[in-house]
């Protein structure tokens, strides 16, 4: 059984966290990080308000990404070797070789359909402004933020992609990310469990 679930949402709304936790206690679960496929720095455009574009959907490349879930897809064994990843051997209940998991996170998993369409279950982390600028300012990425991009261009684009998601009726399930770390990680991984244990049940049940 192979489940791919998509931890996607806001700039540090917390995705990161919550995925370095949940891939440490589910059985034979990969990851891949969204912000892996940046294309390279000089393919960043820079739009008509001066920032360079980090935070719209072709600054990714989105192909490759979904070739490497399609490659893991292919043969979650392989992959799972091949990326360091222990897979247990087992009888075919949860936590054995026959469950795999795939963890993909990112900041705008859900305006890309052939990723949409991969995904067994899609989880959305949200904050308010406030949180995400307070919590950006203490971020250093490989390319810092000149003054004035969250205002001026994350955030806007944040709410861009949203709406553009809600219009599209992708159906996430929504996290509150100013619940705490714990909160969130006991609430996912019961319901991926419950997920894992319902597909061994139809599988046992010959449905
Ligand atoms: N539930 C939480 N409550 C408070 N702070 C959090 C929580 N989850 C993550 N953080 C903090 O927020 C910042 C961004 O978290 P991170 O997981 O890197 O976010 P993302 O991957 O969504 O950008 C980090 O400083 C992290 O420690
Ligand atoms: N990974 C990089 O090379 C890079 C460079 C500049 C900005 N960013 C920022 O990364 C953010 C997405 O990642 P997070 O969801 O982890 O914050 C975007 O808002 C983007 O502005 C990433």
């Amino acid at each position: 059984m192979k489940y791919i679930i998509g931890i996607g949402g806001v700039t540090n709304g917390g995705k990161t966290t919550l995925t370095n936790r949940l891939v440490k206690n589910l059985p034979n679960c990969c990851v891949v990080h969204q912000d892996d496929f940046y294309k390279p720095q000089d393919q960043i455009e820079v739009g008509e308000d001066g920032f360079k574009q980090w935070d719209v959907i072709t600054s990714i490349d989105t192909e490759a990404m979904v070739n490497t879930v399609k490659a893991w897809a292919e043969n979650p064994t392989k992959f799972a070797r091949s990326h360091g990843v222990h897979v247990s051997p087992g009888s075919g209940l949860v936590g054995s070789e026959d469950v795999h998991v795939l963890i993909v996170e990112g900041f705008l998993l859900y305006n890309y359909k052939p990723f949409i369409d991969l995904c067994t279950r899609k989880y959305y982390l949200a904050i308010p402004y406030d949180e995400c600028k307070r919590r950006r300012s203490t971020r250093s990425y490989t390319v810092p933020d000149p003054p004035g991009l969250f205002d001026g261009h994350v955030w806007p684009m944040y709410l861009k992609h949203r709406q553009q998601m809600e219009h599209n009726d992708v159906d996430v399930v929504w996290l509150d990310g100013l619940k705490t770390r714990d909160d969130l990680y006991n609430q996912v991984y019961e319901e991926i469990q419950n997920e894992l244990l319902n597909g061994q049940n139809q599988l046992l049940n010959g449905s």
